[in-house]
């Protein structure tokens, strides 16, 4: 699945058509679905639909009627002209014997809920007079809202604040990306018959869901030994966070890993899980680490400024690779590029900001841009660029000339956000990787899978290796079909 543009659900819009599939079909599967969506949540409530004179108006027009035609108390309210397939859910509406209002006749009425069918993807920039004027009275309102398919105003101010949004055909960047993803409150994806042919665009960026993500998870055959199911070292740890590479072993162990081995400087504490075999380091070099077993290594968590000697001696080593933390510098990158090894980098925004030399809130504003600059300068590279969501580009070097690839990842929440969290997440990709995964597929399932662990373990005060122990359960239930997507109905 993929995630939208405004444009790009356009254009999918425009093949449906082109295939032959009738546009007020799904007009007429949009406004249903929200209607009965709404119902769900919101049963007992007399509903107030404001619609526009656009199709996301019109997908209100069809949802005023299913909800009269059910029998709930409904009252309309419309901007005039509407053209084209709106005109339709009009003059449908109409002979079901339904009086339309015009906006301005709409006053909050205590105990209703308000349909936000105003505008959708067709907006173009900020709403101003009138429109602002409405879209702050329904927020002043205290009403309950349910957005369809976008909260109007988005991606500009003002904007309805939804407490609902059903979104239509296909997940768009508002769903996903903060600060817009506040404003829909809870989010439930219909796909209103759409073709699948027609949704189908390889260009977009692909939303890692359980779908795509369960086919990736590395089987265990029967006569599995520690030597076959993929061995990993990390290297890093110094004297100030001497955590991070225990908390790696520890991801690196619960995803499935047979064997890891921790590498650190002799002169620091480190306490890897019992089962981690400990080698302890005068320097960093390649002779040392080239005595470890391992299929995949993870380097650079909390080494300090120890991080690029650490990377540079694992580089020797020829082995697929996570780069995280201290590892992370041009130098280093450059070198893992000219290698042509299967390697995955693991930035957070600081260090994005570092690598492409622009302020760190630019990143968090536009993470897809960022991944995408970063996978180009540094092709056959997997970026991985950690946040809420957390974004992915790779440029394969096989194919320089097309646009990098993308992913957004749609696990995991806010109480990830504390220290170590990261490391945790470098050992789950390296155990991919060791288990056999291409870099492109260990980092997506490995991104998701610590999401869901995260997701299921998620709680105030929630600790990194509380999500490294919830692993084994994430890749269970991804295994026996227990996952729920964010965007499912509950
Ligand atoms: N997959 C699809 O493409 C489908 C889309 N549908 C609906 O169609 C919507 C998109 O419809 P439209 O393209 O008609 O666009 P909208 O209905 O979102 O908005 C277009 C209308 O808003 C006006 N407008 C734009 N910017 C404005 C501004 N800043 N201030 C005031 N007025 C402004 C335009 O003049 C136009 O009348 C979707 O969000 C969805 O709700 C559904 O009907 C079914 C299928
Ligand atoms: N709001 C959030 N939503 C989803 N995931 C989050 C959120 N905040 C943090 N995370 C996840 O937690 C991890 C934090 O990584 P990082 O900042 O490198 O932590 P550390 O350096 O302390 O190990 C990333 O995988 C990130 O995606
Ligand atoms: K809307």
């Amino acid at each position: 699945m993929y995630l939208y543009t405004a444009q790009a659900m356009r254009e999918a819009d425009q093949r449906a058509v082109a295939m032959g599939y009738p546009s007020l079909l799904l007009m007429e599967a949009a406004g249903k679905q929200a209607a009965s969506r709404l119902l769900q949540r919101f049963e007992g409530r007399a509903v107030d639909v404001l619609c526009g004179k656009g199709n996301n108006g019109g997908d209100g027009l069809v949802a005023a009627r299913w909800l009269a035609h059910w029998g709930h108390p409904v009252r309309v309210y419309a901007a005039e002209g509407q053209t084209g397939d709106a005109a339709v859910a009009r003059q449908a509406l109409l002979a079901h014997g339904l009086e339309i209002a015009p906006l301005s006749a709409w006053e909050p009425a205590p105990h209703s809920v308000v349909l936000d069918a105003l505008f959708g993807t067709g907006l173009r920039g900020p709403l101003e007079g009138f429109y602002a004027a409405l879209v702050e009275k329904v927020n002043q309102s205290g009403l309950p809202v349910v957005a369809v398919d976008l909260p109007s105003g988005l991606p500009h101010r003002p904007h309805i604040q939804a407490d609902l949004t059903v979104a239509l055909a296909g997940l768009k960047n508002e769903h996903l990306f903060y600060p817009h993803r506040a404003a829909c409150g809870r989010i439930v994806l219909e796909s209103i018959g759409m073709p699948p042919r027609a949704l189908h665009n390889p260009h977009l960026p692909e939303v890692l869901c359980k779908t795509s993500m369960r086919p990736l998870l590395p089987a265990r055959p029967g006569n599995a030994h520690k030597g076959l199911v993929g061995r990993v070292l990390v290297a890093g740890g110094y004297r100030s966070y001497t955590g991070a590479p225990s908390l790696a072993a520890l991801g690196a162990y619960r995803t499935g890993a047979g064997l890891v081995t921790v590498a650190y400087p002799a002169d620091c504490v480190v306490n890897p899980p019992l089962e981690a075999v400990r080698l302890p380091l005068l320097e960093w070099n390649h002779a040392d680490l080239q005595a470890v077993r391992a299929e995949a290594v993870a380097v650079g968590m909390g080494a300090a400024a120890g991080g690029v000697r650490a990377a540079l001696a694992a580089l020797e080593l020829g082995k697929p690779t996570v780069l995280d933390a201290d590892a992370l510098h041009k130098q280093v990158l450059s070198a893992y590029v000219k290698a042509g090894l299967p390697t995955v980098l693991t930035p957070h925004p600081g260090e994005a900001s570092r690598l492409l030399e622009i302020p760190s809130e630019q990143i968090a504003r536009a993470p897809l841009e960022a991944a995408q600059a970063l996978a180009e300068r540094y092709p056959g590279l997997v970026v991985v660029l950690k946040g809420g969501p957390t974004v992915l580009a790779w440029q394969p070097q096989e194919a320089p000339l097309s646009p990098p690839l993308l992913a957004v990842n749609s696990s995991g929440n806010p109480s990830m956000a504390t220290g170590g969290m990261g490391d945790v997440l470098s050992g789950v990709v390296a155990a991919l990787l060791a288990a056999g995964l291409s870099a492109w597929e260990a980092a997506r399932l490995g991104v998701y899978l610590h999401g869901l662990a995260g997701d299921l373990a998620s709680k105030p005060g929630l600790l990194a290796h509380e999500v490294a122990e919830a692993l084994p359960s994430a890749m269970r239930q991804l295994q026996l079909g227990g996952v729920r997507d964010f965007w499912e109905p509950c």
